[in-house]
Formats: C-alpha cells, structure tokens, sequence
C-alpha cells in the first residue's frame, strides 16, 4: 500500500491553528500536487505525516499505519524535506553509504541511487563542493535507499536548472507508473500542471480542494479562486 490517509488532523503551535480538521488521501500509482500558500500548513502536514510532529487530534497513517508503527520505514516512505542536511566533508557515496548501512540496506543500493538520480559521476566527490541542485538530487538518491513505496518531496524542483526540472518529471513520471505514490509539495503550479494527477489544495490549515488535476480549467485559476 502507497497511500497516505490524513482524517480530521489538527494541530496548533500556542495560539497559531497551523492544520484544522485537515482530512485528505492520496491515490496510489499516482503524483499528488499539495499545494497552498506560505503558512498554509503543508510542511507541519508532511512533518506529522513522517512522524516528526504529533497532531493534537486526528489520524495520519502511511499505507494504514502511523508512520512511527512502520517496521521498515525507510523502505516505504522516502522523503526529501527542504533544507536538508549533509556532512560537507563527506562523499556522496560516503553519505549514502553510511545511511544505507545504518538501516540494514545493502550496499550495492548506493550504486543504484547514484545511476537513478544522475549522480554517477559525482559520487566520489565532496558535498562542500556541489551546487543546489545537485544536494537535491542527493537528497532524493537518499530517500530513494530503501526503495520505498512512496516519495514524499518538499520543494524538489528547487535550484535545479531547465534540464534538471525535465529529468525529475521523467523520474517521477516513471515512479508512479510502477505503482508507486508521490506526494509533492510546491509553489510552482506550471510545474504541477505538468505532472501531478491528483491535487490536494490547502489554506490557512483546512482543506480547500482536493480531486483529479483539472483538465480544462487553468490550475492557476482553480488555485487563485479556492486559496488566493
Ligand atoms: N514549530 C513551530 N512553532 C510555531 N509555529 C509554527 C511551527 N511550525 C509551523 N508553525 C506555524 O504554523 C503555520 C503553518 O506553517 P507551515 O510551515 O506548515 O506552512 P507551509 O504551508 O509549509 O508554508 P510555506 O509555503 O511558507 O513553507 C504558520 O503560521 C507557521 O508559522
């Protein structure tokens, strides 16, 4: 199962209601868009969806189970949040492996993740030195380790240039034809319209819209008119 089930979920921070009575689910086999304005919620959504914020009320389960239930999480769910952290001393092939070792994956994995993400040739180099773009492609060859079931992907077309937002599309295209999930949050909605089938719309923590991706009417004006 590579589904995500969000039931009635409220969170609060003190007085900021960050997510309120949120209720949304994901197909699987499919790329859902979750999209909304600065403040909207999505991270804390994404953050109690990976177990790192505990939601006051509600439920969020990962393929029917909280994520912290799983028995071999990394191997379901893969996530790349923003501003991910690596050693800057390491090698990416140092840092994957380390990971990969950690979580009971073997090696060869490395290998794989390095060639899927068109890191190949970098893999002996230092992160210090690699662009924007290239760290989110290590981000992404690091949630992809465990070969999980579902992806889940904050922001993941940031710094990477015309070719690299090409090449993520045919990646993620690929993905969720082999039946996996993809869950992605983002502002960029000419993005979306090119590749997400499902689109989950959120403002001010509550649910504003969530369906199939329109077909005749412009995602921006669907957008603009339920969260703008
Ligand atoms: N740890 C926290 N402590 C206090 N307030 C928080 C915390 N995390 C989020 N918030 C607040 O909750 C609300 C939702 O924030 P969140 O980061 O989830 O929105 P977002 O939709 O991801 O926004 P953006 O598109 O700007 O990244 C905001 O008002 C934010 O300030």
């Amino acid at each position: 199962m590579t589904t995500i089930s969000v039931e009635h979920v409220r969170k609060s921070f003190g007085k900021v209601v960050a997510v309120d009575d949120l209720s949304f689910a994901t197909p699987p086999g499919a790329i859902t868009a979750f999209l909304g304005p600065n403040g909207a919620g999505k991270t804390t959504t994404l953050r109690m969806i990976l177990g790192l914020v505990t939601p006051d009320t509600g439920r969020v389960t990962v393929g029917g189970r909280p994520y912290r239930a799983l028995e071999q999480p990394l191997r379901q769910v893969g996530a790349v949040l923003e501003a991910t952290a690596f050693h800057p001393g390491l090698t990416a092939e140092a840092h994957l492996r380390a990971l990969a070792i950690a979580a009971g994956i073997d090696e060869a994995r490395v290998g794989e993740v390095l060639d899927l993400t068109g890191l190949d040739g970098a893999g002996g180099r230092r992160v210090r030195g690699f662009s924007l773009g290239m760290r989110q492609r290590l981000a992404l060859a690091t949630a992809l380790l465990g070969d999980p079931g579902l992806l889940i992907l904050d922001e993941p077309a940031n710094g990477l240039d015309p070719a690299g937002m090409r090449w993520l599309r045919g990646f993620l295209r690929a993905y969720a034809m082999d039946g996996h999930g993809v869950l992605v949050s983002t502002h960029v909605l000419a993005e979306v319209e090119q590749i997400a089938d499902h689109v989950v719309i959120i403002a001010a923590g509550r649910l504003r819209w969530s369906g199939p991706m329109p077909e005749a009417a412009s995602l921006e004006e669907l957008y603009l008119e339920v969260a703008g």
